[in-house]
């Protein structure tokens, strides 16, 4: 895959959960200040100018309509000049302001990001991946609106301060009767938020929940046909979509209840300044240009009163969000790496010293496992399903940490390796292969993304995997659908051994990796495997006699401990328990000899 350049997060988030979020979030703000200011500057720039031209419309009617004594022309010109230098101020404060909420939410969109990657195996046993997206998208949205419309609209609010100090400046008795019925605004406003904020929020949780109906049912679309359950998730999601329409028309008679009332009060602020406004001029104490330009100063305060409600929901909204998203944040990973340690030369020696492993929810995985594998042996984990065969790979690998016990690769623990040396050094392919929408080519070279195609196709070939490419369309580009499930299960899993096998581990774990490959195939891997690439250990966890028969040495598991060890020949002539596991296999397959 070509590097993207990109830039690194500005800032992050304060990691004291005892602030407030917003504190929290200041280290965020500050870094793209310049950019925020500006905008809010500019903003208020445009608010001044725009407070100015009601005050040249009343002079221009004054002077050039009522007393005749100046230029109409002068005056229209005058404003029209002012309309396009605001129109210009505020186009910049506009796109300064857009363009602080999105360095923000890539700032913060990048800082989860690069959290949840740190996360290990444990953490994503317990979340649910639909609530993590949820978080990565809507919360962090939520968040970075307020933080920067939020200012934004503070900023507007000052128009009413301004407004209402050149309206006393002009009539002091029609700005306390312009400004009437702003309170009201204000306070409706308030409860028309309130009123619309919970609703908002079920639609939210019911639109998710639509989402992962739709989603589970495309990613699983294999196993509801198979079981002809079109009908039935069509009614679930029809359940869901009914929930949703329920919330929509709860959200339109709410707000066609409380919009018109909004939008009507100011009216009648109008009808207030134009009742004591019009008897003012009558009796001579004010101006017919007043009376105009009041009207428009009544219409300018509206929008900060109405938002003081929007602002509190939104602040509101963010809480949640920013409290959410900080809850991933302040979730240390587990699984902490030692980046400057000194690693051992790479031999492939494996040994678990009576390992115990508890599983975040309890169940137990290893429960006093002792295994020494030499260098460059070839070893087949046999056990009966749960019996702890592939928690020993993830273990090996360092996804989870022992709970009891050592796990050692040349005689250091794993758990005193830089991460990124120890992943280099511990291969493993899991018996369902994740293959990325990309190329087939880039899907191997995933480990190595520098590797060059020569290099990528000898992994092929190795992993048994290059027939089937060379005859696809586009051969190594050929972009798999999602997933991978354009190919067959044992492509599939061919193109994960290559993607292993190109970053060349000492030791290779097989988590039943070819279990969906036919035993001639099988046979030709390891084949090759063992031709191109001896030396190397490896860990196979092996169902089928095929693959047992490729063993130096088969280890029975039960109940996470090792039971017996031996060739297959001795095991099955001195143990009762592995010929039982192997009848449990419904294996009917020769051992390859
Ligand atoms: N992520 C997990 N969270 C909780 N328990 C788990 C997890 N993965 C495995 N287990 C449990 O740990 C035990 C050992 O699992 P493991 O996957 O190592 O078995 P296995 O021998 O490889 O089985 P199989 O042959 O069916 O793959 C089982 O009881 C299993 O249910």
């Amino acid at each position: 895959m070509p590097a993207v350049p990109r830039r690194a997060p500005k800032a992050g988030i304060d990691p004291d959960p005892a602030k407030t979020w917003l504190r929290r979030a200041w280290p965020l703000l500050r870094a793209h200040r310049a950019l925020l200011i500006t905008s809010l500057v500019l903003s208020f720039a445009g608010l001044i100018v725009q407070v100015q031209i009601p005050d040249l419309v009343r002079v221009g009617i004054d002077d050039a309509l009522v007393e005749r004594t100046g230029s109409l022309a002068t005056y229209a010109g005058l404003i029209a000049v002012l309309a396009v230098v605001q129109g210009v101020i505020n186009y910049l404060a506009r796109l300064y302001l857009l363009r602080t909420a999105y360095e923000l939410e890539y700032d913060l969109r990048n800082v989860v990001f690069g959290h949840l990657m740190r996360m290990s195996y444990g953490f994503y046993d317990r979340v649910q991946s639909g609530e993590l997206m949820s978080r990565a998208t809507s919360d962090i949205r939520a968040v970075q609106m307020y933080l920067t419309f939020g200012p934004s609209i503070l900023v507007q609010c000052t128009i009413a301060g301004i407004a209402f100090a050149l309206m006393v400046s002009i009539n002091p008795l029609l700005a306390v009767v312009a400004m009437l019925t702003m309170p009201a605004i204000a306070v409706l406003g308030v409860r028309m938020r309130k009123a619309i904020f919970p609703v908002s929020w079920l639609i939210q949780a019911r639109l998710a929940g639509v989402a992962t109906v739709v989603d589970e049912n495309i990613q699983g679309v294999r196993i509801v046909k198979a079981f002809a359950g079109e009908q039935r998730q069509i009614d679930t999601l029809a359940g869901a979509a009914d929930r949703v329409r329920w919330a929509y028309t709860t959200d339109a008679k709410l707000r066609s209840r409380w919009i018109p009332v909004m939008d009507n009060l100011p009216r009648l602020g109008l009808a207030l300044v134009l009742l004591v406004g019009g008897l003012m001029v009558l009796e001579g104490h004010a101006t017919v240009g007043t009376v105009v330009a009041f009207n428009s100063y009544v219409l300018m305060l509206q929008p900060p009163f109405r938002m003081l409600g929007m602002i509190i929901m939104m602040g509101q909204r963010a809480a949640a969000s920013a409290q959410r998203i900080y809850d991933i944040l302040d979730t240390a990973p587990d699984i902490t790496d030692r980046v400057d340690a000194a690693a051992p030369p790479a031999r492939g020696e494996v040994r678990l010293r009576d390992v115990r492993f508890t599983y975040p929810d309890g169940t137990v995985g290893l429960d006093g496992l002792d295994l020494h594998i030499r260098p460059g042996e070839t070893v087949a984990l046999v056990g009966a399903t749960g019996s702890g065969k592939s928690t020993i790979g993830r273990l090996a690998a360092r996804f989870y940490d022992v709970t009891g016990g050592q796990v050692l690769l040349d005689g250091v623990d794993v758990r005193d390796y830089p991460l990124a040396t120890l992943r280099d050094r511990v291969g493993i392919v899991p018996d369902e292969p994740f293959l990325f929408s990309v190329s087939l080519h880039d899907n191997i070279a995933f480990g190595r993304p520098a590797a060059d195609r020569d290099q990528v196709v000898a992994a092929a070939v190795a992993a048994g995997a290059d027939e089937f490419i060379r005859e696809l369309p586009d051969g190594y580009d050929t972009v798999v659908g999602e997933r991978g499930y354009t190919l067959s299960g044992g492509q599939r899993q061919r193109v994960a051994i290559a993607r292993a096998l190109l970053v060349n581990p000492p030791v290779l774990i097989l988590d039943d990796a070819t279990s969906a490959v036919d035993v001639r195939v099988e046979h030709e891997i390891h084949e090759s495997l063992r031709a191109l690439m001896s030396g190397r250990t490896t860990i196979m966890v092996a169902h089928r006699l095929a693959t047992i028969g490729l063993a130096d040495r088969v280890v029975l598991i039960a109940d996470g401990r090792v039971v017996a060890d031996g060739t297959h020949a001795g095991l099955l002539a001195s143990e009762p328990r592995y010929a039982q596991v192997l009848a449990a296999t419904k294996s009917d397959e020769e051992v390859p000899a």
